[in-house]
């Protein structure tokens, strides 16, 4: 599959949230995921837009290595949103002005208000900014200033009788000149648990038309379906994405997008999947090198044989890789276990 990075995928293009894209369907920021490489992946299964992971402000100030390096753009990737998270304004903007200072072309800037994890929350970034509406709004005022669409992403909000719910919150940042904002249906309470309020986003979507997509819980072409009737302009697809990233062509012939190339028929076959997964190994390497590599391969390998005959002897053998040699070799060898597992069931 090498060299048809995103065989045949063309077609009208539309607007979300200031950007020109040829679909709905985006990339979800996943810390730890949504690497350079990973979006060349989804971006050649037809991804209308990726995330970059959560980037530290107060990283990107202080020059650290490993969060400057989180702005690399890997050739031929598709549109970009640069998430951003930081517990103050000023800190944002450095942050956001350091990054745009180094030339790598994003294309809108995300202001991660989502992310539950103590370590964020104890900076007042993520989730925290739920609960601080004004420093929010002046988040995305300021952010408005360096030029690129400002894309924030919140989680749904129980009122608690004095703050704003989840429309109201999303309303101000609409006002305050957000050109998209990403709605995740479970609360920060539930972290990445239990199931996504649909209705709550649907809500917020049919009182805000046009700049509101859906997060949580997407997982196949219904849901999809569903949520862009009911009013949300485009879905992150994450988890969904991961456990299945075939997910994606399906959405888009389900949607009537002309896929255009038998590659990726559905089921896929175990060949364009073997060739996925091998530009996959080569892109990871190349760009991240072999130890982040052989992370991701064992994180991502379920999803790409998800569902085949024999798959398990496969999976076997790359979760046990331990060097990159034997995984290149496990990679270059893929159909012998196939065969020998499909013997053994
Ligand atoms: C491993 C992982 C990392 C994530 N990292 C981020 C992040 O950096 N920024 C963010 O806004 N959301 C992050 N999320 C949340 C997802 O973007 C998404 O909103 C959430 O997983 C709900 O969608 P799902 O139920 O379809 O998985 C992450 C989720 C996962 C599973």
């Amino acid at each position: 599959m090498t060299g048809s990075l995103r065989p045949g995928m063309e077609g009208p293009s539309f607007i979300v949230g200031g950007l020109e894209l040829s679909n709905p369907i985006m990339m979800a920021p996943m810390a730890g995921v949504t690497l350079p490489a990973v979006r060349r992946m989804f971006w050649r299964l037809g991804a209308g837009l990726a995330h970059t992971e959560m980037v530290s402000c107060a990283g990107l100030t202080r020059k650290n290595r490993k969060t400057t390096e989180m702005l690399f753009r890997a050739p031929g990737e598709g549109p970009l949103v640069l998430q951003l998270f930081a517990g103050d304004s000023d800190t944002l903007m450095r942050g956001a002005e350091i990054a745009l200072s180094l030339g790598v072309p994003f294309d809108a800037l995300g202001i991660n208000m989502a992310c539950p994890m103590p370590k964020v929350l104890k900076k007042g970034a993520g989730a925290r900014l739920l609960s601080r509406l004004d420093l929010a709004v002046d988040m995305v005022r300021r952010l408005n200033r360096l030029g690129l669409p400002v894309w924030p992403k919140i989680r749904k909000i129980v009122p608690d009788g004095s703050g704003p719910d989840t429309l109201e919150f999303a309303s101000a940042l609409v006002e305050a000149g957000a050109a998209n904002v990403g709605v995740h249906g479970r609360t920060a309470s539930q972290r990445y648990e239990g199931t996504s309020d649909f209705d709550e986003v649907r809500r917020v979507a049919r009182a805000l038309p046009g700049v509101i997509s859906a997060s949580g819980d997407i997982s196949g072409p219904e849901d999809v379906s569903k949520a862009l009737a009911g009013g949300c302009v485009s879905v992150f697809l994450a988890r969904g994405g991961v456990t299945d990233p075939f997910v994606l062509p399906r959405i888009l012939s389900h949607l009537g997008y002309n896929i255009g190339d038998s590659v990726y028929d559905d089921p896929p076959s175990i060949e364009t999947r073997a060739a996925l997964f091998s530009d996959l190994a080569e892109d990871l390497s190349t760009f991240h090198g072999e130890r982040v590599a052989m992370v991701l391969l064992k994180r991502l390998m379920s999803g790409v044989f998800r569902g085949v005959p024999g798959c398990s002897s496969y999976r076997r053998a790359i979760a046990s890789a331990s060097d990159w040699g034997t995984m290149c070799a496990h990679i270059r060898d893929w159909r012998q276990f196939f065969e020998r597992g499909i013997k053994d069931e």
